[in-house]
């Protein structure tokens, strides 16, 4: 069997003296989209935050296309293909919906080209392109921020909570998009998401947080079960 296109080994991270993860393992094979799901609080933007270099693991590995990037900085995790959607939908609200998507484009030495796919998978961005950003409902600040992800060509994507507070009908939306990208697309995906519902639709496989451990990994099929049901409620 080939590499996992992510790997994570034994992955600790804590703020200060305070430890967060413990002993995190985790894959995702190339194409597969793997869910981390669990509580609030429970450590999901931590991990992302730690497999982007934003915060530095306390101990462990993560590797990606086989190579160890646990000590790369953000911005060369970028170049390398891992494309980052934070918690929060957060884009530049003084700058227009295009200057997001180039100064990312400029800042991740993107692709000729790139600005306009990632325009082509979120046509609703289209008319707004002068538009500020903070001028945006929150369903269209969350396209545009993974629009931004996508101009930097990514072969992963790592989206924290992309559906967080948006209003259903843009949901529907968001997901429609992320299946395209993993089926379609072929891309990674590592999808942070609390609802059970969206993780059985969208997910092949997915691990459970609690408390900053893996309590379950698993395939949707196993979302029924009491056990993950109580790992999971709010
Ligand atoms: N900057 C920080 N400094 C200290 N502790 C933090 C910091 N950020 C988060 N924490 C703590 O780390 C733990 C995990 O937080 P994290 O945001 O990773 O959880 P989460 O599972 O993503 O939660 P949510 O679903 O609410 O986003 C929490 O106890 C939180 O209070």
């Amino acid at each position: 069997m080939s590499d996992p296109m992510l790997k994570v080994t034994s992955l600790d991270v804590a703020y200060g003296r305070a430890q967060v993860i413990f002993g995190v393992n985790l894959e995702v094979p190339a194409g597969a989209l793997v869910c981390v799901m669990g509580r609030n609080g429970v450590g999901k933007t931590t991990l992302l935050n730690a497999l982007m270099g934003v915060l530095h693991p306390s101990a462990g590995k993560i590797e990606f296309q086989g190579e160890n990037i646990t000590k790369v900085p953000t911005y060369d995790r970028v170049r390398r293909g891992m494309g980052y959607c934070p918690q929060g939908h957060e884009t530049f609200p003084q700058l227009t919906v295009y200057e997001n998507l180039q100064v990312t484009w400029e800042a991740a030495k993107g692709k000729k080209g790139a600005i306009d796919e990632a325009l082509d998978v979120f046509p609703r961005l289209k008319p707004f392109l002068k538009r500020r950003a903070g001028f945006l409902s929150g369903g269209q600040q969350q396209m545009l921020a993974m629009a931004r992800a996508m101009v930097t060509g990514p072969k992963m994507l790592i989206l924290d909570e992309p559906t967080e507070g948006i209003q259903p009908s843009i949901v529907a939306e968001i997901e429609e998009v992320i299946e395209r990208l993993h089926k379609e697309v072929g891309l990674a995906i590592l999808l942070v998401e609390q609802y059970v519902d969206t993780a059985i639709k969208l997910a092949d496989s997915f691990i459970v947080l609690d408390a900053g451990l893996v309590a379950h990994v698993g395939t949707a099929a196993d979302l029924h079960d009491a056990d993950l049901v109580r790992l999971l409620a709010v």
